[in-house]
């Protein structure tokens, strides 16, 4: 039997990348650069061929080191020649020390930076989805500060660990964070209050050389000012923690902002390591939660709008996490029908909904497996949903499920909303999706200093299509 790729795979598979791209020749060349790419690269060309340098900006001309590829070049800046007019000095300090690669676009102003997000949206959706669409304002809030979620690496060394993040050209290395300018200030703070449990060395971790340690704010809450704000702690990796019930002890003893420390092994179990009696329930402390609070609010209410815009009575929300939107669509009177792979977000829509009372809970139904295994008994020959939520993780949906939108049987449906993180996966499956018109395609400023942008496309069923 053929063996699942695992984390390991991918790792070995990426450093063979980086071992080849390593060993191809490096020419250099003066570069002026004309845009950004999806990644959030500069883009200049060399005798035609577009050559992609990162942390460079519109304007920038530089002598660049690059390499050649297929059918375009790889580069780094050797010197800046000429600075753009639309560059500013990074904030944080490991931008440019560390290279760090959660950011992309520290080195531009917050304007243009809003710009290229939507810019990339645009261009994708036209190169690869063969769409042409027009944007409105793309919705902002804050700058910096704004994730409600940080995940460390953590790598055992002689003498403790160390804890901190990749560099973008260099996924081997992980350097020690001190600040991060996009983290709510509670994690950061946390993450320092934790190194000293950490360099305990009484206390021992579970049996890895690497793991991950993600730091949340409680789920729900909106990222104001708010004295009460706790943390949840999560461990990830290795197959044995003996000592996780003093490791975690400890944590909650030294660091009082951290209610619950969970553990997640390598074969997925999930485990309170401890917690307190407040703590959110596992659901809640476990389940999908958008990085951005305030956004997440936003995109909320404008998914709600362009789903009741149908007038639907029966609605599929599908990837539906938490099931925010299916409680509310319920309590409207609306039938709904969750599908979520991840048990704890199935829990955490049960409980929902069980919550809300037994009307709203008797119009919603909670799949808990993968959308695409999930088709078959989301609609029938009598009854198909009107509405179709997607709202996938960055991969975007299974060819089954855009198969399954062209299909005869979808035909009553009159709306798909389609919520996604990465506009080439969003691209790709709209090119598998003929039959569908795009009515709007609405940006969030999600992941501001990144490249990354959350996007809203409302379809309706062809009007070309109706008509045959
Ligand atoms: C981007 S989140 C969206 C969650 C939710 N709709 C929201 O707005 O908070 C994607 C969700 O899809 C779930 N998921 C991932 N792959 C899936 C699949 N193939 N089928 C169903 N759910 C999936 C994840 O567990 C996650 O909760």
């Amino acid at each position: 039997m053929r063996r699942r790729p695992g984390r390991q795979d991918h790792h070995r598979e990426h450093q063979r990348g980086r071992r080849e791209r390593a060993a191809l020749p490096e020419h250099t060349a003066v570069l002026t650069i004309d845009s950004f790419a999806a990644g959030g690269e500069g883009v200049g060309r060399v005798d035609g061929m577009a050559v992609f340098v990162p942390r460079t900006a519109p304007g920038d001309v530089a002598q660049v080191a690059y390499t050649r590829h297929a059918r375009h070049g790889r580069g780094r800046v050797l010197q800046l020649l000429e600075r753009s007019a639309h560059r500013v000095d990074a904030r944080c300090g490991h931008y440019e020390t560390d290279r760090c690669g959660a950011c992309q676009l520290q080195h531009v102003n917050a304007d243009t930076q809003r710009q290229a997000r939507q810019q990339m949206v645009q261009e994708t959706l036209r190169r690869v989805g063969r769409r042409e669409v027009a944007l409105p304002p793309i919705t902002s809030d804050l700058e910096w500060h704004y994730r409600g979620r940080l995940t460390l690496v953590l790598l055992r060394r002689s003498g403790g660990w160390i804890g901190g993040l990749h560099p973008h050209d260099d996924a081997r290395r992980v350097f020690a964070l001190q600040q991060c300018e996009i983290a709510h200030p509670l994690l950061v703070e946390t993450w320092h209050a934790l190194r000293a449990v950490l360099t305990d060395r009484s206390l021992t971790m579970p049996d890895a050389d690497s793991l991950r340690l993600g730091l949340r704010l409680d789920t729900d809450a909106t990222l104001v000012a708010d004295a009460d704000l706790k943390v949840t702690v999560v461990l990830q990796g290795g197959t044995q923690w003996p000592d996780r019930e003093r490791w975690s002890a400890a944590v909650l003893r030294r660091v009082p902002q951290v209610r619950a420390v969970w553990w997640e092994a390598e074969d997925g179990t999930r485990d309170a390591a401890l917690q307190e009696g407040d703590a959110p329930e596992a659901s809640e402390a476990l389940a999908f939660a958008q990085v951005n609070a305030r956004v997440a609010d936003a995109l909320r209410e404008h998914v709600y709008a362009a789903v009741t815009q149908f007038a639907p009575q029966r609605v599929v929300d599908g990837y539906s996490g938490t099931g925010l939107l299916t409680e509310r669509l319920a309590r409207a009177g609306r039938e709904v029908i969750a599908v979520e792979a991840d048990a704890m977000g199935a829990r955490r829509t049960e409980e929902r909904l069980r919550a809300a009372g037994e009307a709203v809970a008797g119009r919603a139904q909670v799949v808990c497996d993968l959308m695409e295994r999930a088709i078959p008994g989301l609609a029938t020959d009598v009854q198909a949903p009107d509405v179709v939520v997607l709202n996938p993780p960055r991969r975007g949906v299974d060819a089954r499920v855009t198969a399954w939108l062209e299909d005869e049987i979808m035909r009553p449906a009159r709306g798909v909303v389609y919520v996604s993180c990465d506009p080439a996966t969003l691209a790709r499956d709209l090119s598998r999706m003929p039959s569908w018109d795009i009515v709007s395609v609405h940006c969030f400023d999600m992941f501001p200093q990144t490249a990354h942008v959350e996007t809203v496309c409302v379809l309706q069923r062809s009007q070309g299509r109706e008509a045959a």
